[in-house]
């Protein structure tokens, strides 16, 4: 039973129950020492790890090595099979704006021709002091090459919707003082040696506006920008013609976009046809120095404007182009590569709020924005899009001129590089943060491009002028396009040969003859890479599904797992629910035992009223034992007493209520002791028949007394002998200061004859009452004064005096004076017998 005890089955003392509990998850179960080893093992559970499906959809296809048995073979066949894939991340890089752009600048100068000296010029600790209270003032911090952590003012980070983040994955972090060298390197410099190898590609630069976007790709006659740098990069690597497009999407009051040709003034009006613009001038430079005046001169053109950011903000998104210009060798015109390195200045986001922008200026700030979302709407699309295959690429591109213009790179064909422009200050956190959290994700954009191939070979000084169009139709992919079928040639080149005269057809022809087996060869050639690209996807996929169906695996493993383990802590719920039950069923049955016990308990107080009456009768008794004719009725009622277990039970109860248990005991022995102390008043023999019948009734009381003594043992409930021999004690102590008491000595008198005329019972049983009610004097009272009255009443005819009244009432006749009880009316006899 103890061990059922424990505190894990204990009650609450109050158990709250809520109403409408607010819904949560549900709680563990929680165990205490008795848990069962279900529950352990509950603790013990391991959490399913997530499915790790964006792993799966990010696995890179390994190509297999073609010639599996040479190793060396093997890994020159990767490496080449890694470089014709071409598949790579957009690469987006970070240039943090100096704080102070004038300061800086000089800063920057200073450092630049201070690297060239030598680093050691500036003092570390002077540096690491002005980095400090820049440092308070900035929202962007550079943690290292590749990441950057965006903090919030102080009087936005109360709000709690702003936190620091940490924005990382950067191609590359420019610091404030980073020099345009430096982004160079980074950023152009691969881009320029693909463009010289036949490889297009794409910079961007964007940003909120002032943050440096036109500064880091134009620069200043000071501070070459990439361009001039890139120029200055390729006029460096071959003595080439090159050609150089510049143009401008602008919307001048926000009425539609336009493109504006900024390389010659005089050209005819630009149109968007698909992704060339149609009517833009290209200017062929051979030296940096030309190249440098077209792009001044297109400067000077641009739309810019004065604004609260900005003095000389963009307006519009500018776009330059350069491509190779065919070569002259031996007589013949070489066709260059149809690659093309394309730099584009977006102008940058405006917010109303610090722009202050008016009017005109406004719209134009519309435009702006609306073409930066549709650039980053493009992006996002094709991350989407990369991530999961099933999402369609969105036509975002077509919502703006800018995006229509550069589809391939926004579709992912080419390959193309971000920077990313901000500044560091405090007041532009939340155009920083927007960018960032624009742009951060673009990181993961790949491209597979497909590889430009070079064009052939071919003598075009025959050609007339006008093939230069239909060169450039040529660096379309869907200019390769033959359509077969109809004809068995191509109708552009039909319509072309009517156009030109007759003695130069014969040339034509061998050149298109010529141009035609070459394009066949790059139909194939296209077609072969479609299948490469298609096998490509198909193996991709069989590996993403082989890596979902082992995570399926797994995870259905761990679930199987688990399903064992709640089965394992059920079955140990179950036990202990059993254990709970049994115990159950011994409480019920405690529970009935206590029960009839307080029956039991209740009946024999009950009883012990009847005890009460019994006492009384036991006051009768005395007057029976004097009087013959009542003898027997006293026997009779002598044997309706209750029996000793009766009385002790009684009794008993008395000891458990702290009633007057003892006071029985104090009775029986004041009884005792006032026998033995006035036993020589009294006559031998009325003393030693007295004597014998208190000695019977003491002996009977103390027979009880005994029995109730085993009883209480027994039952354990009631006060230990100790405590019993200690209350006789103090019944006894109680006794002696009866003794001592001014007692009257005809009270003694009277009490040793009550004693002797066997009314030891009743009387003592309600003086040794009154004792436990410790009133001693009173306990006396009523036979003393009983006495007394009797004496003072002596001349009364007491002859014809009889007891009167039931047993019940003889004290209450003693009492009022008229009536008189046996005892006194035995004294009277005696005393008129004795003629005093
Ligand atoms: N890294 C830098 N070092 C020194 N000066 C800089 C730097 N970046 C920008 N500046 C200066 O800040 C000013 C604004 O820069 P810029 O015009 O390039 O901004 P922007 O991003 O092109 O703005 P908008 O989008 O309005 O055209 C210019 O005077 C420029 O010289």
């Amino acid at each position: 039973m103890e061990d059922l005890k424990s505190p894990l089955l204990e009650c609450p003392s109050a158990v709250t129950v809520r109403r409408n509990p607010p819904r949560r998850a549900k709680a563990p179960f929680t165990t205490t020492s008795n848990s069962t080893p279900a529950s352990k093992s509950l603790l013990k559970r391991k959490e399913i790890s997530s499915f790790p499906l964006q792993e799966i959809l990010q696995c890179q296809l390994v190509p297999p090595p073609l010639h599996p048995t040479s190793s060396s073979t093997s890994s020159t066949t990767t490496t080449t099979a890694t470089n014709n894939n071409h598949s790579e991340h957009l690469r987006v890089f970070l240039r943090i704006k100096p704080l102070n752009s004038n300061n800086s600048t000089t800063t920057t100068t200073t450092t630049t021709s201070k690297q060239v000296k030598g680093k050691a010029a500036l003092p570390a600790l002077k540096k690491k002091s002005l980095k400090k209270t820049e440092s308070d003032s900035l929202c962007l911090v550079v943690n290292d090459s590749q990441s950057v952590t965006l903090t919030p003012p102080q009087s936005l980070q109360d709000a709690k919707r702003f936190k620091s983040e940490v924005y990382d994955g950067f191609t590359q972090v420019f610091d404030t003082d980073s020099t345009q060298i430096q982004v160079y390197e980074k950023v152009m410099e691969p881009l320029v040696v693909d463009f010289m190898d036949g490889k297009s590609g794409m910079v961007a630069a964007m940003g909120p506006t002032g943050s440096g976007k036109t500064h880091t790709i134009f620069g200043s006659p000071k501070n070459h920008g990439m361009i001039s740098l890139a120029f200055a990069h390729i006029f460096g690597l071959s003595t080439s013609s090159y050609y150089i497009s510049m143009f401008e999407i602008y919307s001048e009051r926000g009425k539609g976009e336009k493109l504006i040709d900024l390389s010659s003034s005089d050209g005819p009006d630009l149109f968007l046809q698909q992704s060339s613009v149609r009517g833009l001038q290209e200017v062929m430079i051979s030296s940096v120095v030309e190249a440098e005046a077209v792009i001044a001169r297109g400067m000077l053109r641009r739309a810019t404007a004065v604004t609260n950011s900005n003095s000389q903000s963009s307006r519009s998104q500018c776009i330059i182009n350069i491509r190779g210009a065919p070569e002259m060798a031996d007589g013949d015109e070489v066709l260059p590569n149809n690659a093309v390195l394309t730099i584009v200045d977006l102008a940058g986001a405006e917010r109303e709020k610090k722009t202050g922008n008016q009017g005109t200026r406004l719209l134009e700030s519309n435009f702006i924005n609306n073409t930066s979302m549709v650039f980053g709407l493009c992006l996002r699309s094709l991350l989407e899009h990369q991530k999961n295959p099933k999402k369609p690429l969105q036509k975002h591109f077509q919502n703006s001129l800018l995006t229509k213009y550069l589809r391939e790179y926004l579709e992912g064909k080419k390959r193309m590089a971000l920077i990313l422009t901000v500044k560091a200050g405090v007041d532009d956190y939340l155009d920083a943060s927007f960018l960032l959290r624009q742009a951060s994700p673009y990181m993961k954009i790949k491209f597979n491009v497909i590889e430009e191939e070079p064009c052939q070979k071919r003598n075009i000084s025959k050609l007339p002028r006008e093939e230069k169009p239909k060169r450039r139709k040529l660096s379309d992919p869907d200019a390769y396009k033959i359509d077969e079928s109809k004809s068995g040639k191509d109708p552009r080149l039909e319509t072309e040969l009517v156009s030109v005269p007759l003695q130069q057809q014969e040339c034509l022809h061998c050149s298109i003859s010529s141009s035609r087996s070459a394009k066949l060869e790059i139909n194939e050639r296209l077609q072969l890479e479609e299948y490469r690209v298609e096998i490509n996807r198909l193996k991709r996929n069989e590996q993403v599904m082989l890596k979902f169906s082992k995570a399926l695996w797994n995870v259905l493993k761990q679930y199987k797992s688990k399903l064992e383990e709640t089965e394992n802590e059920v079955r140990g719920l179950k036990e202990s629910l059993e254990k709970e039950n049994v115990r159950y069923v011994e409480l019920e049955k405690e529970k009935e035992e206590l029960m009839s016990c307080s029956r039991y308990f209740k009946q024999q107080s009950a009883e012990s009223s009847d005890i009460q009456s019994c006492e009384n009768g036991i006051g009768n008794g005395g007057k029976c034992i004097n009087d013959d004719d009542h003898s027997n009725g006293d026997k009779k009622e002598r044997d309706s007493w209750p029996s000793d277990s009766i009385v002790s039970s009684s009794i008993e109860q008395f000891l458990v209520e702290n009633a007057t248990c003892s006071a029985t005991e104090q009775s029986t022995v004041l009884g005792e002791d006032e026998m033995t102390s006035h036993a020589s008043e009294v006559s031998p023999n009325e003393e030693s028949g007295s004597v014998d019948r208190c000695n019977a009734s003491i002996g009977d009381l103390r027979h009880s007394s005994s029995k109730i003594q085993k009883e209480k043992q027994q039952r354990r409930r009631i006060p230990s002998p100790s405590m019993l021999v200690k209350e006789r004690n103090d019944l006894e102590t109680d006794n002696e200061m009866i003794k001592d008491s001014q007692i009257l000595p005809t009270e003694k008198a009277g009490s040793v004859d009550t004693c002797s005329m066997g009314k030891i019972d009743s009387e003592n049983i309600s003086s040794c009452k009154s004792l436990s009610e410790k009133k001693p004097r009173r306990r006396l009272l009523p036979a003393s004064s009983v006495l007394l009255r009797e004496i003072n009443d002596l001349d009364l005819n007491y002859e014809n005096e009889r007891p009167m009244g039931s047993s019940r009432g003889g004290r209450k006749l003693a009492a009022d004076g008229i009536g008189r009880t046996q005892g006194s009316v035995s004294l009277l006899k005696l005393l008129s017998n004795l003629n005093l």
